[in-house]
């Protein structure tokens, strides 16, 4: 698990060495941040292995490799048993690594020949950052064999920066990847170390401060952060002494037929939970009955199509809508979905059967979308997502490529949908419908069709059960009724949700996530300073 508390900002590789090289033209010499990263790895391994204990530092050809070799030196200076294994010749080495490398008083073994059963700790510095391909031949030897070593003698491998394979702007591994047990980066941690599969690689991720002070992110601007609530608490819409339940909205939620009642129950009290001032399921006739017999304070309505929802609608102090848990996937639900998109300021939350009934067409979807007006968030899992955008076919983007964006963004947007970059399928998703879009899992991403982006980390596998989806696309509801903005108040409601998880524990079935809200509400808000009598 990444460690909480650390920076929110999440840097590219790209933005990173942007970073980089603001803070070398301001007047540090790049190989004082090599220096302080090599001691940051020292300090982690002294603490790692034991006390003149054997450490084995794979270095690779660049600077990942350059701040292994510093620490090596570091480490030997300590008095541990150190052996260094380089996997190119010293010649190829340039700049820092070159310096680094001729500050190092030991041998220099070639990496197969090294012997790495005796070692108490390998420290993995093989690629970093500027890891361009996929690892093949004599990298992926390396790799294979520090991963078996790993597997066989139950012995910790410290990651410099990433563990070498895995990319650090997309969290996919490249070919092949070093499983760590600890991963120490340096001044921000990378979308790669939350996002799959790169955080299990990972294991632990620490962050050290090499001396890049966080003026750059002025300059750099990063646009992915990691969803904590420093990020969003600011516009959390904490109850106001002099507020009242009209003040904090009305989110209606959508029912299915009399067989599918329970995703509209679970969304509205989600709802509810999350602050809503009222919260009314609008259900199809033949299911008033069932949710009458379940409900107390969420209030019902009936609706029996379009028209009828339409007709609902016209309360414009219905602020925040769910529509899609339960529904079923087809034509009806298609139809109820676009008479929901019209023009007007309420937030919509699609989730589930609203989204797979546009299977194939995300083209109509996001036309309905912009021409909404208010704010729109699309809640997919992997699933849906894949049959939301998955196949557009060459017509699609045709059609596409008439719409208002020019070609080349369009087209880059289409080729962002097929990324294996979870990070950059939700951004391209959410620019091309003009939609915020929730891609859940366990590193669930928030996308803002201006391209900010938010990773979650928080949530617990035990998260993963019926009907959890549905809780929380009531609970964005309950936040956007309260009239915070849709992006805060997805990520927030994404963080709840995991916090709410958390808080229960194991055995958690969907119905206890909105009932483990008002501890963690009661910690958020103690957080934000307000007391309680
Ligand atoms: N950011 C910062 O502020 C600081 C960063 N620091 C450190 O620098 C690291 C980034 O260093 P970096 O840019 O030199 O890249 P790095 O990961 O060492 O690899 C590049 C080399 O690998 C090669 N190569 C690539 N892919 C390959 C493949 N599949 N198979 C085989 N070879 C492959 C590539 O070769 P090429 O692609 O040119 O053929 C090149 O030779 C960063 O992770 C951090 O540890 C600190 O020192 C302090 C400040
Ligand atoms: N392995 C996991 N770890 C943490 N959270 C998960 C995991 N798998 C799924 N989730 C979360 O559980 C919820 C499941 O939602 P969804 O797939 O829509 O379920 P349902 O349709 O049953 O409501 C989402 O919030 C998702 O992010
Ligand atoms: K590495």
């Amino acid at each position: 698990m990444t460690s909480h508390r650390l920076p929110p900002e999440l840097l590219s590789n790209s933005e990173m060495a942007e970073a980089d090289r603001l803070t070398i033209a301001s007047g540090v010499p790049g190989y004082a941040l090599m220096e302080n990263a090599g001691a940051a790895v020292a300090l982690e391994a002294s603490w790692l292995a034991p006390r003149h204990g054997r450490i084995v530092v794979l270095c690779g050809p660049g600077n990942n490799g350059g701040d292994g070799f510093v620490a090596a030196r570091l480490l030997k200076a300590r008095d541990f048993s150190v052996t260094l294994g380089l996997l190119v010749s010293i010649d190829a080495l340039r700049g820092d690594a070159a310096a680094a490398a001729r500050a190092w008083n030991g041998e220099i073994t070639a990496i197969e020949a090294l012997d790495l059963d005796a070692a108490d700790l390998v420290i993995d510095a093989l690629f970093g950052a500027g890891l361009a391909r996929d690892l093949d031949g004599p990298a992926r030897a390396a790799v294979d064999r520090l991963n078996a070593f790993s597997r066989e003698r139950k012995k910790p491998v410290l990651a410099v920066d990433v563990p070498s394979g895995i990319d650090g702007t997309s969290g996919q591994v490249r070919g092949v990847a070093v499983w760590a047990s600890k991963t120490i980066t340096f001044f921000r941690r990378k979308p790669g170390h939350l996002l799959l599969p790169g955080r299990l690689h990972c294991n632990e991720t620490i962050v050290a401060d090499i001396g890049i002070t966080s003026a750059v992110l002025d300059v750099v601007r990063p646009a992915t952060q990691a969803n904590e609530p420093e990020v969003w608490g600011g516009l959390y819409p904490v109850p106001r002494i002099d507020g009242h339940k009209y003040a904090r909205g009305h989110a209606l939620v959508l029912s299915g037929d009399l067989a599918h009642t329970g995703a509209a129950r679970l969304a509205a009290r989600g709802a509810l939970r999350a602050g809503a001032g009222l919260v009314t399921i609008a259900t199809p006739r033949e299911a008033l009955g069932a949710h009458a017999a379940a409900l107390t304070a969420i209030m019902t309505a009936v609706c029996d199509g379009p028209e009828e929802l339409a007709a609902i609608l016209e309360d414009g102090r219905k602020n925040a809508l769910v529509l899609g848990p339960g529904l079923g996937v087809g034509a009806a639900t298609r139809a109820l979905t676009l008479s929901a998109l019209a023009p007007a300021s309420r937030a919509k939350i699609l989730d589930a059967d609203a989204l797979s009934s546009f299977k194939g067409d995300a083209f109509s979807l996001a036309q309905a979308i912009r021409g909404s007006g208010g704010p729109v968030v699309l809640t997919p899992h992997d699933g849906e997502f894949a049959r939301l955008f998955g196949d557009l076919s060459a017509d699609d983007e045709r059609r596409w490529l008439k719409s208002d964006a020019d070609p080349e963004t369009l087209q880059k947007r289409l080729n962002g949908l097929r990324s294996v970059s979870k990070l950059e399928r939700a951004r391209a998703a959410a620019a091309l419908a003009g939609a915020i879009v929730l891609l859940k899992g366990p590193d669930t991403v928030v996308a803002h069709p201006d391209g900010r982006a938010m990773i979650d980390d928080t949530s617990p596998p035990w998260l993963a059960t019926a009907g959890s989806g549905d809780v929380l696309a009531g609970m964005i509801a309950g936040l956007c009724a309260q009239s915070m903005p849709p992006f805060e108040a997805a990520s927030a409601a994404v963080w709840l949700h995991g916090a709410g998880a958390r808080h229960f524990g194991p055995g958690l079935v969907a119905e206890d996530i909105p009932e483990s809200l008002p501890a963690v509400l009661r910690a958020l808000f103690q957080s934000f300073g307000l007391t309680f009598p």
